[in-house]
């Protein structure tokens, strides 16, 4: 469609007179009599090029501003000379800031000057501008940030002063800063006392633990102030109306990556400025209808399960207890028995092997259907319809995996499940039965390369809304170590190590739940899907590449 043309004048960009043009969906410049399909000089990742012109959508203008300018000429303190043409005596200017695509899912702030021949056009240009902007009311304006100093490399609080909070001044947007002082001190804020309704979204700058608590904190909050008990597993939740914002300072930022594309912090400020809007499951954990916590990406049982605890007791050798506990598990080759239940999902939101990535605008994630109505709409579901037909398997795992997210990280940019979705109301569950070591390491490899880690005879993946899983024997390692130390419990417990683990004389029933980066109190849990319960200011991986165009031209 057409849009109606809100200004059109003759301004010079680059000592170059252009015919600029602002309608309501994009600002866009072409040099006088040019038609000719090419970049400004010299800009490697330029605004997007149409059909000659230069232009940049208005959603992505970050702020418009008056450019106070001496001289045409921008070098402060250098000889200068003296204006010439008409062109370069264009003494009035204004600069617009625009969101500019870099590699690798990265946004920078570009930025273009337009010269004006007096200061009533360079005037009318600015505030025509900024009105277009201000219509763009999914825009946060107040922010409440979380910081943690502590997280990754303890560089948090720089990370937030000196590539952010610029960003965010420029586009007007007012914070309150909290920098935390203990653990779960940004939860428990979230929970009571922070005064929700001034703000637009909450932003945390850290890891992948500290978006952890700020999803607790703010599900709890919203669940208390609706009055639903988050205890009883099949209660519907409310959906939390503030937006979070993901700044990546920790050491390890999956959800970043995976809801983004990159872990860069200039491009995560960038996603909040201009309003992004990513919406997200969350699976909530209990165990006997009493709430254990709420996981967004990955929940694993046996080796992702023993590595967590493992690494947990080498925290003091930093981010490389990871690869010393991963050698150190794999090595052990432990598995586990019990029992899975599960609620298939839907067929019309895919499988785990279709080779159907999320994307930015994911068709499955916008489908309506059965599986979302079932926690958006529970009342106007039948029965058979949302309880569907559970199913059974039992056995012994090496690996019980639960992808909530295709989990991709740097270390394995494809992830755990690559197909999986942020927001279509299911986890893709993954079950890797016992095989022997090398064939274990033959699917750990996969997750590096382009091949498929779930082709193997023992491995097997289904695309589920709920699940159920009890360990062959039920008591949890404390309830074990409790009855061995009164003495009953001691001949029986070892009888059954000994029948299972006969070769390697290993002490363990159970593994532990890795629920993303925690370790969960009980083995036995009952896990579901909640549809879209969160949103993020982030519009997942954008598939098109840096000089595709992704808007049409009849929107220019
Ligand atoms: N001021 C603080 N002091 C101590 N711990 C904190 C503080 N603020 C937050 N935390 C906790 O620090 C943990 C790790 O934080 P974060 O996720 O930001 O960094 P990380 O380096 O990625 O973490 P990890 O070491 O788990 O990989 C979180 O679980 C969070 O609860």
């Amino acid at each position: 469609m057409e849009q109606k043309l809100l200004l059109s004048s003759q301004l010079s960009v680059h000592n170059t007179l252009c015919e600029v043009t602002l309608n309501s969906a994009a600002l866009s410049w072409r040099p006088r009599g040019d038609n000719t399909h090419k970049r400004a000089a010299g800009r490697r990742y330029g605004p997007l090029n149409a059909a000659g012109s230069q232009y940049v959508p208005v959603c992505e203008i970050i702020s418009v501003q008056e450019t106070e300018e001496d001289c045409a000429s921008t070098g402060v303190g250098k000889w200068q000379k003296v204006p010439q043409t008409p062109v370069e005596s264009n003494q009035h200017a204004f600069t617009v800031s625009y969101v500019e695509r870099t590699q690798k899912h990265r946004w920078r702030c570009g930025e273009v000057t337009l010269h004006c021949t007096d200061r009533t056009l360079c005037l009318q240009w600015v505030q025509a501008i900024r009105e277009q902007l201000s219509l763009l009311t999914i825009r946060p304006k107040r922010l409440l940030v979380y910081i943690n100093p502590y997280g990754g490399k303890h560089h948090g609080k720089r990370i937030y002063e000196q590539k952010v909070a610029p960003i965010f001044s420029r586009a007007s947007i007012s914070t309150d800063v909290i920098v935390t002082e203990w653990a779960n001190h940004a939860r428990d804020h979230l929970k009571t006392e922070a005064e929700l309704k001034k703000y637009d979204g909450v932003v945390c700058v850290g890891g992948d633990g500290m978006f952890s608590e700020i999803i607790h904190g703010l599900i709890s909050r919203t669940q208390s102030d609706s009055g639903v008990d988050q205890n009883l597993s099949d209660e519907t939740l409310i959906p939390c109306s503030l937006r979070i914002g993901i700044i990546p300072a920790g050491s390890t930022d999956c959800i970043c990556y995976a809801t983004v594309g990159s872990n860069d912090p200039v491009t995560s400020a960038l996603h909040i400025v201009v309003g992004d809007s990513q919406p997200m499951d969350v699976c909530s954990i209990h165990h006997n209808n009493t709430f254990l916590r709420y996981s967004v990406s990955l929940l694993g049982y046996g080796f992702y399960g023993d590595v967590l605890t493992d690494s947990e007791r080498k925290r003091w050798m930093g981010p490389a207890r990871y690869d010393i506990s991963g050698v150190k598990t794999f090595m052990s080759h432990r598995y586990y028995e019990g029992t899975i239940t599960f609620l298939p999902a839907d067929e019309n939101v895919g499988t785990p092997r279709d080779k159907l990535p999320c994307r930015t605008g994911c068709n499955i994630c916008s489908l309506p259907s059965a599986d979302k109505q079932g926690s958006r709409d529970e009342e106007s579901v039948s029965d058979t319809d949302r309880k569907g037909v559970w199913q059974v398997i039992r056995g012994k795992f090496l690996a019980i995996n639960a992808a909530c997210m295709s989990c991709a990280c740097p270390r394995s940019p494809k992830g755990l499940s690559p197909s999986a979705h942020l927001a279509d109301g299911t986890v893709d569950l993954i079950l890797v039965r016992r095989c022997s070591r090398f064939d274990f390491l033959r699917h750990l490899l996969r997750h590096t390369n382009k091949d498929d880690q779930f082709d193997y005879p023992f491995v097997e993946v289904y695309r589920v809304r709920q699940f159920h899983f009890t360990p062959r024997y039920e008591e949890t390692n404390s309830e074990l170590d409790l009855r061995e130390a009164d003495g009953s419990g001691r001949k029986r417990f070892f009888s059954r190590i000994c029948r299972e683990h006969p070769a390697c004389n290993c002490s363990l029933v159970h593994s532990s739940w890795n629920c993303d980066g925690e370790i969960l109190p009980h083995a036995a849990i009952q896990v579901r899907v909640h549809c879209q319960l969160i949103k993020l200011f982030a519009r997942g991986i954008e598939e098109h590449s840096v000089f595709e165009e992704p808007y049409p031209l009849s929107a220019i």
